[in-house]
């Protein structure tokens, strides 16, 4: 998720039961611009733009086997060049197919490809011979079942493992949702099912799960070999939890603790917060107003009086690294 799927978010969700977490959309142009700069203070694996301390990705080696890159792109050669300045710090590469947003699709990205074969076979091809690490794509479903399952076919012929488990990471993610819906409309899952039933490789359903137990009743109902959340583990990231959901305000503040320990990008967190709290509340409430006119990540450490740990975080950087 964009601006919310940074370092913090996905540990979080990670640390509650998500077996698999996809980083937020970065655009292969931006990843070109950017160097690999292992960060000993932190702890970190950073992607940062050259000649700025902008960092674009952040990582670490505890999620090294579970994250998955999502790219941007609109072109085989540049996806290949930018995947491998990433691939082996990550568990795998998506490319995105399916954001219906205007930057994306003016320039040829996110949902654009899906009206593009050739240039999907190319990318998906490109990347899978020569990158180590397993390639996913995640797409929306198209007008008809059937226009998804002649596309859902090509992409599986650009090829997968033979062995089942190593097939589980070139999974084309089925996003049940077309090109035209937004996020709140109800998701079709008997569209899954027939798309899941016509194909031989894993797939991985999308959308409206909000429980944990969507999870199973989805994967059932589609047929998917897994399932994966997005709003749902954004407004509370415990819905992985078999355990059940955590009070929301208490996985609010784990994320606070994590985006200190991490350094977020206070914009990212920042509008993680928003979100959260857009979805329980209301911004015009103090703290709503309070996160909007933060500018630093003390601030926010203030806000949800977490100071102490700030403080200890910040003087003890060497002792605790590695710890969470
Ligand atoms: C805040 C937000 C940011 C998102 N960013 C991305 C993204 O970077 N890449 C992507 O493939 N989908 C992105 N999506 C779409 C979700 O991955 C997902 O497909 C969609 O929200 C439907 O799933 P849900 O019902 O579980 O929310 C985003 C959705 C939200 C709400």
């Amino acid at each position: 998720m964009v601006r919310v799927g940074t370092l913090p978010f996905r540990l979080l969700a990670a640390q509650y039961g998500a077996d698999i977490t996809y980083g937020e959309e970065i655009i292969d142009h931006k990843l070109l611009k950017c160097e690999r700069r292992v960060n000993e203070y932190i702890g970190s694996t950073d992607f940062v733009e050259k000649g700025t301390d902008s960092v674009v990705f952040r990582t670490c080696h505890q999620e090294r086997n579970h994250v998955v890159f999502q790219m941007g792109t609109s072109d085989a050669v540049r996806a290949l060049t930018a995947a491998k300045m990433v691939c082996k710090d990550v568990a795998a590469i998506d490319i995105n197919m399916g954001c219906p947003k205007s930057f994306s699709v003016s320039g040829g990205m996110g949902a654009a490809l899906l009206s593009k074969p050739e240039l999907i076979h190319d990318i998906l091809t490109m990347l899978k011979r020569n990158l180590d690490v397993p390639v996913t794509c995640k797409i929306r479903l198209l007008k008809s079942s059937q226009d998804t399952v002649e596309l859902a076919r090509r992409i599986e012929k650009t090829g997968y493992p033979v062995n089942c488990v190593l097939s589980l990471v070139r999974i084309p993610l089925i996003n049940c949702r077309k090109v035209v819906d937004r996020p709140r409309d109800p998701a079709k899952w008997g569209e899954i099912a027939d798309i899941v039933a016509a194909l031989s490789i894993p797939v991985i359903a999308n959308g409206d799960v909000f429980e944990y137990d969507d999870f199973q009743r989805i994967k059932t109902a589609a047929g998917a070999s897994s399932v994966m959340a997005a709003r749902g583990a954004l407004w509370n990231a415990s819905i992985f939890s078999s355990q059940g959901k955590l009070h929301w305000e208490d996985v609010k503040r784990e994320y606070v603790r994590k985006s200190i320990f991490w350094e977020n990008n206070v914009k990212s967190t920042k509008h993680t917060l928003k979100e959260m709290i857009m979805h329980y509340s209301s911004l015009e409430l103090p703290e709503g107003k309070a996160i909007i006119k933060s500018e630093t990540l003390a601030d926010i450490a203030k806000l949800y009086e977490e100071e102490k740990y700030y403080q200890f975080v910040n003087e003890n950087r060497f002792l605790v690294n590695g710890s969470r």
